[in-house]
């Protein structure tokens, strides 16, 4: 039995990837963390103030953390102190931020990190790779949209997604909105709709004289996260130090 700990447990994603865990007959939820103490699915959830001494006591062999970036860092570091697997789905690290985690984790504890645990979003990550590669002379614009409570912008999933798009064409500059009189160069176009409970969209246009592909995915529901998390507490106890991604948890 696998036992899994949960950062940010009383949030979205936290309550939804904590009912698929109680689900699963070879996973235990042992508990979790967030701002305020309370309980989940009759387990305890402590301060974060408290999560040095929730590990020691609970023991679980994963920590999943979705809560917001500056919050997360701290959670990274107590896991890794406390030799606990990470599952981490947290976005909107500044670099700074991401070579804080990257240092605790490496020889510490095996880590997997990703932007978007749907097995729908890593093949369109591989889409938009192939379009990339084929079509670095077509204008981009990367287009997302979420609901009205999503802090971070752009999402993750668009920042991966422009780090594809960097590595296949070598464009590298960003413009993030457009207003004014302003003139196309070679960026890449970035466009970020908030509102209602949009769960997740994220479109990728690239646009020639006479025609354009339009590659899409859209997240109807934010079980198609919480089970690519599943996939990820079931893969990483007992792994290696380091950081993997999904890609090595799929085995695509
Ligand atoms: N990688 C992926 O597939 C996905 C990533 N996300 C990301 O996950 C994060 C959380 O998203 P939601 O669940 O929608 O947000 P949410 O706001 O519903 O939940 C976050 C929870 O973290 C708690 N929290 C804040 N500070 C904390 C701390 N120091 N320790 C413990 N808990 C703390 C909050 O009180 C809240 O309950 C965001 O960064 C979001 O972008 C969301 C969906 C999918
Ligand atoms: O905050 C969200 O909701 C989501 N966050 C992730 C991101 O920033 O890409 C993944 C998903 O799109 C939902």
């Amino acid at each position: 039995m696998t036992k899994i700990a949960i950062c940010g447990a009383l949030g979205r994603m936290g309550t939804t990837i904590a009912n698929l865990v109680n689900e699963a007959d070879d996973l235990m939820f042992v508990g979790g963390v967030d701002v305020n103490a309370g309980t989940l699915l009759g387990a305890p959830v402590v301060p974060s103030s408290e999560i040095r001494t929730f590990l020691q006591e609970e023991k679980p062999d994963v920590l999943i953390d979705f809560t917001i970036a500056h919050a997360a860092v701290e959670n990274i570091i107590a896991a890794s102190e406390a030799g606990v697997a990470l599952v981490v789905g947290t976005t909107g690290f500044s670099p700074e931020q991401r070579s804080k985690i990257d240092a605790a984790i490496n020889g510490s504890v095996p880590a997997v990190i990703s932007s978007n645990y749907s097995v729908g979003m890593n093949i369109f990550w591989r889409l938009v790779r192939e379009a990339a590669s084929r079509l670095g002379d077509y204008d981009i614009e990367v287009i997302e949209a979420h609901h009205r409570y999503k802090k971070d912008a752009p999402s993750g999933t668009a920042r991966t997604i422009l780090e594809i798009i960097g590595e296949e064409t070598g464009k590298t500059e960003c413009m993030y909105g457009r207003e004014g009189m302003t003139e196309r160069k070679d960026e890449v176009g970035v466009h970020v709709v908030r509102g209602g409970d949009i769960v997740g969209d994220h479109t990728v246009l690239f646009a020639a004289n006479n025609e354009t592909i339009e590659l899409s995915h859209r997240a109807y529901d934010r079980a198609v996260f919480a089970h690519g998390v599943i996939r990820a507490a079931r893969y990483v106890p007992g792994k290696a130090p380091g950081i993997y991604s999904m890609d090595e948890v799929l085995d695509l």
